[in-house]
């Protein structure tokens, strides 16, 4: 009995394990391989699938080869940013399929399928799953979440980023800048400064991202997001190795430190909301809406109904303002900066404008900011061609039809903005020139197309903190252009470069001089 029993158990576990086997190879081999077969039918190519990794040796290979290299003092970034694309696209057309292990992706640039996926069809696709390292940093909010739970907390913080809201914050955000570059002329020499702005913008934007976020609770906000700046370094240490599925999981000496920092990260945020919670009640709030203020708000207004906003809801939110406001803003400072640095023509013209809308006055008022256009040209060409985020994706939720394509459901589309803003056919000959004037018409008549510019997303899901984004970067290089007249050190070496954003590898050494210093010298 006791033989039959356990040949039975042995029978089991060797089905089991042929089932096991099965759905590995179903999954890794078969389902890729019907995939690709679907879309050669539709004359859709791409690198061959191989088994578990897909095309990612190939990826990281070329991704490599190309950051290891020097470029020429050229905006023609594309080969070097997204070489992978750059490379199969030669090949097979912009239309390609590339395959991350076992995910498969099609690359979209035409604007007309990006403004069905974004717009018209938009409600066939969904935002992917962030990689597990991504996502354990942008928190479960705004930028992740998904259906109601979305639109509802999309609703509740809007008016933190609505112009008249963020118009309040200039005060702040203007002494920021000059606290900064009161710094810096304390540093200098004979009036002059060698500066690496990359390091210096992100303590800038930290700044504003903790008002707008923690609005009156600003200094324990810091705290938060200090800690959460050590957890990035964390991921992005992780992030540059290979991946292996369910290693966050392992008690490995990094996982136990990013546990440790995310616990403390929750300990200070409850403690930040039961004392603002404490002290609406005793007083009324002034000053600009915030983020902390307008989710308790919520948490507050309808405690017994679904739609609820939990201490949960507030911490994921804060880690996903961080995450999504810090960087990109200062990659967008840092990268105009560099481009007025090496087209002095163009820093002359937004210098001229900016002493003539702002007069006597060092710091704009808020009337000023909006009349600066040549900065707003400027502003916007350097998103073009250095936009912080390089691409996007979406999921096909359903079967769904994309222009003539017949996409499967689950099909990833990889939205490669910097090949769009760098595309000849939408840009022209000038295309990888930099030519702020081409905005003089405004976004919509700067391209053949108006779906041709799109840093900051498309349709609902666009960016939230983009009029933030803006203003920020107007003011703060007002304030610069009023103050100092800079050129690219001699140390700068061009070497833009991918890791989650766009961002000068080897830094950004700016050398600037007081417009005073130059004066004194009769020039
Ligand atoms: C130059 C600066 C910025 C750039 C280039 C940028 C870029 C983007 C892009 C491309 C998206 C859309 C992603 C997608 O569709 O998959 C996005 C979404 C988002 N951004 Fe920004 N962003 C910037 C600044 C900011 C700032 C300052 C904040 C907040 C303080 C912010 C918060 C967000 C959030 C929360 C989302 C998700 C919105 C949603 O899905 O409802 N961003 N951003």
């Amino acid at each position: 009995m006791e033989e039959l029993l356990s040949c039975i158990k042995l029978i089991l576990l060797a089905f089991m394990a042929l089932l096991f086997v099965l759905k590995v190879v179903v999954l890794l081999w078969w389902r890729p391989k019907k995939i690709e077969v679907h879309f050669s039918k539709q004359g859709i190519r791409g690198p061959p699938y191989h088994f578990f990794i897909g095309n990612f040796k190939e990826l990281m290979g070329m991704m490599l080869k190309a950051s290891s290299q020097p470029m020429p003092l050229s905006h023609n970034i594309l080969p070097r940013v997204l070489s992978f694309y750059h490379h199969w696209k030669k090949i097979y057309g912009a239309t390609f399929l590339v395959w991350f292990g076992s995910t498969v992706r099609l690359t979209v640039s035409d604007p007309d399928l990006i403004r069905e996926i974004f717009t018209s069809k938009s409600e066939f696709y969904e935002k992917n799953e962030a990689h597990p390292l991504v996502k354990q940093l942008e928190g479960d909010g705004l930028l992740s979440l998904k259906g109601e739970k979305w639109a509802h907390h999309r609703k509740i913080i809007t008016p933190t980023f609505h112009m008249e809201n963020l118009k309040l914050l200039i005060p702040v955000m203007a002494k920021c800048v000059v606290d900064m570059l009161d710094k810096w002329s304390a540093m200098s020499e004979n009036g002059e400064v060698e500066i690496d702005v990359s390091e210096w913008f992100q303590t800038l934007t930290e700044d504003v991202i903790t008002r707008t976020a923690f609005g009156s609770s600003y200094e324990d906000g810091k705290a938060v997001f200090r800690l959460q700046a050590q957890q990035m370094l964390l991921a992005a240490d992780v992030f540059q190795k290979a991946f292996i599925p369910g290693y966050r999981f392992f008690p490995t000496k990094r996982n136990m430190n990013s546990w440790k920092l995310d616990k403390e990260i929750k300990k200070l945020l409850v403690k930040l909301i039961n004392q603002r919670r404490e002290n609406c009640c005793l007083t009324v709030e002034k000053g600009p809406k915030d983020l902390l203020g307008l989710m308790i708000q919520a948490s507050n207004s309808c405690p017994s109904s679904n739609s609820n906003i939990t201490v949960y809801d507030i911490v994921e939110e804060c880690k996903s303002f961080f995450f999504a406001g810090k960087q990109t803003t200062s990659n967008l400072l840092t990268w105009t900066t560099i481009l007025l640095a090496m087209h002095p023509h163009w820093q002359v013209q937004a210098r001229e404008e900016v002493l003539r809308v702002c007069g006597a006055r060092d710091i704009p008022t808020k009337d000023d900011v909006v009349k600066l256009k040549t900065l707003n040209m400027i502003v916007n060409e350097s998103l073009r061609l250095y936009p912080p985020t390089i691409a996007t994706i979406r999921r096909a939720k359903t079967d769904v039809e994309l222009g003539d394509y017949k996409i499967p459901r689950g099909t990833e589309l990889l939205i490669p903005i910097l090949a769009v803003h760098h595309d000849q056919g939408l840009w022209g000959n000038d295309v990888n020139e930099f030519n702020p004037g081409r905005f003089s018409e405004g976004v919509a008549h700067a391209a053949n197309h108006p779906v041709s510019f799109i840093p900051f997303g498309l349709g609902v899901r666009t960016c939230i903190g983009q009029n933030l984004a803006i203003l920020q970067a107007k003011l703060a290089l007002s304030i610069i252009l009023h103050r100092f007249t800079f050129r690219l050190a001699p140390a700068y070496q061009h070497a833009p470069t991918v890791l989650m954003l766009l961002y000068p590898q080897h830094g950004a050494p700016i050398i600037f001089q007081t417009r005073t210093s130059l004066r004194d010298q009769g020039l």
